[in-house]
C-alpha cells in the first residue's frame, strides 16, 4: 500500500539575502511525504530563483503527477523531470529504500560574503583541516585580490576556495591574480567560474597557475566531466542537477577523471540540507561540502541543522496541497 502527500512550505530568510539580481525575502517550496507499509520518507522540491529552470509552481504541478504515478506502483522517468523534482522524489525514494545513509557530513566550509576578519575567527574555532569560502566578483577585483592574499598570509594552512560567478572579464580576473602572490596561489584549492567564458576561465588557470572549479558550466548543455590543465574540481548542486542517481553519475565521473566533486547547496532548508550532508558523506566522504547556507534564514524546517539555534518549523504546520 502506497501513499503520497505534498506540503508547501514558505521560509523566512534573512534580510539581504540577494540571488543575482534579486532580494530573497521568502524561501518556497515543497515537502513530499512518501508512505509505504507504514514507513515514511521525506523529500525537499526547492527551485531557486534564477538558478533554477522551472518555477516552484510548475514544480509543485509536475510533482503531483510523478507522485500519483509512484502511488499507482508505476516507474518514474527521472531523467526528464525537472531538476528539483527529481532530487527531491529520487531522495525520498532513497530514504524510504534505506540507501541514503544516516550519518552526515555537517562540517562546512564557513562562507564569506562580507567583513573577512568575521572568517578568521570561525576559521581559527574550526576544527581539522581549515577551508574557507568567500564570494569574489562583487567589488573591485584588484579589493577582491588584495583580501584573498591578506587571509592566505594571515592562516598559513587553510585551504581557500573563491567563487567569482562568472563575474569577471578576462582583465578584471588579471587584476585580481596579480594581488595574489604567486607564493600563496597553490593554498587556492579553486576559484569557482572567474570569468563569463568557460575558455577564458580555463586560460585565465593556465596562465595564472590559480585553480578553478566548474560550477555553473556543470549545468550547461553539452558539458562533460574531463580532466583539463588548472581543472581542480566540479560543484554539484543536486537541487539544480537534478536525481541521485544523475548526481552520483558525475561524482564518479570526476573522480575517474582525478577531480574533487563538491556537494553544494542551493539554499535549501534544513530538511534538504541535511540530505546533502548525508548524500556528501556517503559519496565524497573526505572532500568538505559547500553547505554554509543555514545563516541565511531565519527558520528551519522539520528538523534542525547542528548547531543551529533557529526555530524548527514542523511539518503539521504545514499545508498540504494534495495527497493520494
Ligand atoms: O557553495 C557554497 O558553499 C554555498 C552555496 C552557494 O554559495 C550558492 C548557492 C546557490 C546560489 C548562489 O547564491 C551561491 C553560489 O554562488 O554558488
Ligand atoms: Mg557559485
Amino acid at each position: 500500500m502506497r501513499s503520497a502527500k505534498l506540503f508547501q512550505y514558505q521560509l523566512p530568510m534573512d534580510s539581504g539575502v540577494i540571488l543575482r539580481d534579486q532580494r530573497l525575502v521568502t524561501r518556497e517550496g515543497w515537502v513530499i511525504e512518501l508512505c509505504q507499509d507504514q514507513q515514511r520518507a521525506y523529500g525537499e522540491i526547492a527551485p531557486l530563483p534564477e538558478f533554477s529552470i522551472e518555477t516552484a509552481a510548475e514544480a509543485g504541478a509536475q510533482a503531483q503527477q510523478l507522485l500519483s504515478q509512484w502511488v499507482a506502483g508505476e516507474a518514474l522517468e527521472l531523467d526528464t523531470a525537472f531538476p528539483s523534482v527529481a532530487f527531491g522524489i529520487s531522495c525520498a525514494m532513497a530514504e524510504l529504500a534505506a540507501e541514503l545513509p544516516v550519518t552526515g557530513n555537517y562540517l562546512v566550509a564557513p562562507l564569506c560574503s562580507g567583513d573577512p576578519d568575521d572568517l578568521v575567527v570561525r576559521l581559527n574555532q574550526m576544527p581539522g583541516d581549515k577551508v574557507a569560502k568567500i564570494k569574489v566578483g562583487m567589488y573591485e577585483a584588484v579589493r577582491d585580490g588584495i583580501v584573498a592574499n591578506m587571509l592566505l598570509e594571515a592562516i598559513p594552512d587553510m585551504r581557500l576556495r573563491l567563487d567569482a560567478n562568472r563575474q569577471w572579464t578576462p582583465l578584471k580576473a588579471q587584476q585580481f591574480a596579480k594581488y595574489v602572490k604567486p607564493e600563496h596561489r597553490s593554498s587556492i584549492a579553486f576559484l569557482e567560474e572567474p570569468c563569463r567564458e568557460p575558455s577564458d576561465s580555463l586560460a585565465f588557470a593556465q596562465q595564472t597557475g590559480i585553480n578553478i572549479a566548474w560550477d555553473e558550466t556543470v549545468r550547461d548543455a553539452g558539458f562533460e566531466v574531463k580532466a583539463e590543465p588548472g581543472v581542480a574540481a566540479i560543484i554539484i548542486k543536486p537541487t539544480l542537477i537534478g536525481s541521485l542517481d544523475r548526481c552520483i553519475s558525475l561524482i564518479e565521473q570526476a573522480h575517474a577523471a582525478g577531480l574533487i566533486a563538491v556537494i553544494s547547496s542551493s539554499i535549501e532548508s534544513s530538511l534538504g540540507l541535511n540530505q546533502l550532508a548525508r548524500l556528501a558523506q556517503w559519496q565524497t566522504p573526505n572532500v568538505i561540502p559547500g553547505l554554509d547556507t543555514m545563516q541565511l534564514f531565519q527558520a528551519q524546517l522539520m528538523q534542525s541543522w547542528p548547531g543551529c539555534e533557529l526555530p524548527v518549523i514542523p511539518l503539521s504546520e504545514l499545508d498540504v496541497v494534495w495527497h493520494k
